[in-house]
This record gives C-alpha cells, structure tokens and sequence, in this order.
C-alpha cells in the first residue's frame, strides 16, 4: 500500500526524519511508534502532503505520491480540527464533500454513520456543544466517511472513555475487515497490541525497529521461563530462588545456552512440572527499553 524509502526531513538544524524506509502492506493495521518528538507527525504529514520532504521517496499502490491521492487517503490528525459553530451534519457534509463525494452519496453515508454510531439526536448540535468525546466521534467518522484505502489515524482514543475507546477500536477493526490498510500512530502499547498486524519504532528521526508484532517480540524475548514445580523429589539448587507455596515451587529460570526441552528435561528429573511458560515482553517494555538505551548515544 504504502512504500516509503530514504525519507529525510530537517527543521533547520533540527533533524525530524533521517533516511526513514517503510513498507506497509495492503489490508494490514500498522503501528507508527516512537517517543515524544521521534519524528512521527512529521512522516503523517508528508505522507498527507501537508510538508515536503527534503529527499526520498513515497508510493502508494505504486505510484508516486501526489495530490491525486488525497481523496484515498483518510486523516485523523492528533490536534483536532472542527469548526466550533458548525452544525455536526454540517461538518460531515463539509468534509465529505472535501474529499470529493456527491453531494447524494455524502448525505447517504452520513445518515449510515449517525445511525451506526446512535448518534442521529446529534446532528443539529453546534460542534462547540458537543463533549470532547462526542467531538472526538464526530472528527473519526468526518475522516472515513469518504471510505479512503489508507487511514491515518494519531491517536485516535485520546479523550474517549473506556466504552467509546472500545466502539472506535471495533470499527478500526471492521474497516481493515473492510480492506482498508490504517496507519496507527500511538503511546497506548496496549492498543498497539490488540490492533496491530505490524509495527515501525522511530527515535531520534530513525526508523530503529520494525516487524510483525511476533517478530518484534521474539526479537526481545529474554529466554526466561517462569516454572512452577510439585511433588519435589530432590532439593532444588539455592541459586534457583525458588519459593514454595502450598507445595509448590516457583520460579525463573534462564535457559543459559539449553534448548527449552533440554531445560524441561532437566526441570523433570527434580518434580512434576506445572507450568513452564516462556516470559514473552510487551510491547510495552520494549518501547520503553528501546527508547532508554537510545538515550546512551
Ligand atoms: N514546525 C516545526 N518547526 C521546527 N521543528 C519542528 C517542527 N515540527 C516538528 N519539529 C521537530 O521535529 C522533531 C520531530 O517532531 P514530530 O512532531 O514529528 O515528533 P512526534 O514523533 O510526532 O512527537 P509526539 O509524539 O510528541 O507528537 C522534533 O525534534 C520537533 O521539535
């Protein structure tokens, strides 16, 4: 969907996007990541034709990037962008008709919309009346309303409670069902990790990581297993740690160069193994250990 190659963009003397490549496939929830001033609004922005690029370039389905490809693309941008005296229907229609519908196939969508989202008592409400979380809804659907194939979306559930977070995240969900490729860039790492198919991790304006979600987490998997062992025949080693618990014993334990059946086996010959789980990072952890050691350089 999405080829991006040897991006640069300086601000001045500062550098936002160093020799940044991407691949983001067709259909596919992809994760944009990457601390406080990383670099990310500025890729969302050329991407959406807001700045140029200072070198590199960009191709959606093939073809270099230019204005024909407004109307595919869908922007949520992180600071919010409806006018405060405009009436909801209005907004939409606005928006809708931006991005090239007609003006029957606009209104058409937008009742479907108002109507999906239980907010058809809403359309007459000024923006400005409106919660942040209702004017949160309002700007998601005025950004699909127009059913673009690449959706951009910067933190789209900020502002929204638990319950609306959950209706946004289902319909991110069906419009990838729908085929639709989203580009989702976030802090939340929980969300990354419910959404997303793929991820890219920029800091300090470089792409440092990407992957599938399974590849990015056995790429950082520490090789530890949490064991809980019973009916202990033999005592275990001091440098185990292990604590007991109503017959149990727990603890972790490193692989130290063995396979993981080599390490069961051994785990075998001292009791009757109960659990034996690998200890797998979240994507959590990772941001937060690629962003710390980044610090060092
Ligand atoms: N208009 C601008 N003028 C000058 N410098 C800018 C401008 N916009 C961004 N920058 C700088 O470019 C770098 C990247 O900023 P950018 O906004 O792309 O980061 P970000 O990853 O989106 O951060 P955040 O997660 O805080 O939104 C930062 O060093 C920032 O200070």
């Amino acid at each position: 969907m999405l080829e991006i190659e040897k991006l640069n963009k300086s601000y001045g003397p500062n550098r936002a996007l160093t020799d940044v490549d991407l691949f983001v496939p067709k259909g596919v929830i992809f994760g944009l990541l990457g601390p406080n001033g990383a670099g990310k609004s500025t890729l969302i922005r050329i991407i959406n034709q807001i700045i140029d690029a200072d070198s590199g370039s960009i191709q959606i389905e093939g073809r270099k990037l230019s204005p024909s490809h407004i109307s595919k693309i869908g922007y949520l941008p992180e600071e919010r962008g409806l006018y405060k005296k405009m009436k909801v229907w209005d907004q939409m229609l606005y928006f809708a008709r931006l991005k090239g519908l007609s003006q029957t196939e606009a209104k058409k969508r937008i009742n479907h919309w108002l109507e999906k989202m239980d907010m058809g008592s809403w359309r007459e409400k000024k923006v400005e009346d409106l919660s942040k979380g209702m004017a949160q809804k309002v700007q998601f659907i005025s950004t699909i309303l127009h059913e673009p194939a690449l959706l951009i979306l910067d933190e789209p559930f900020s502002g929204f409670d638990p319950v609306n977070a959950e209706i946004i995240k289902d319909q991110i969900l069906e419009l990838k069902q729908k085929g639709i490729t989203v580009i989702l860039s976030t802090h939340r790492m929980e969300s990354v990790e419910l959404l997303c198919d793929q991820v890219a991790m920029i800091n300090k304006s470089r792409k440092i990581l990407d992957g599938s979600i399974r590849e990015v987490k056995n790429s950082f998997r520490p090789d530890i297993f949490h064991v809980s062992l019973e009916k202990v025949e033999s005592p275990l080693p001091v440098s185990w740690k292990a604590v007991e618990e109503e017959g149990q014993w727990h603890f972790s334990k490193s692989l130290d160069g063995k396979t993981p059946n080599e390490l069961l086996a051994e785990l075998m010959t001292y009791g009757q193994v109960s659990r034996f789980q690998e200890q797998v990072p979240s994507m959590e952890e990772i941001f937060i250990h690629q962003v710390k050691s980044g610090e060092h350089e």
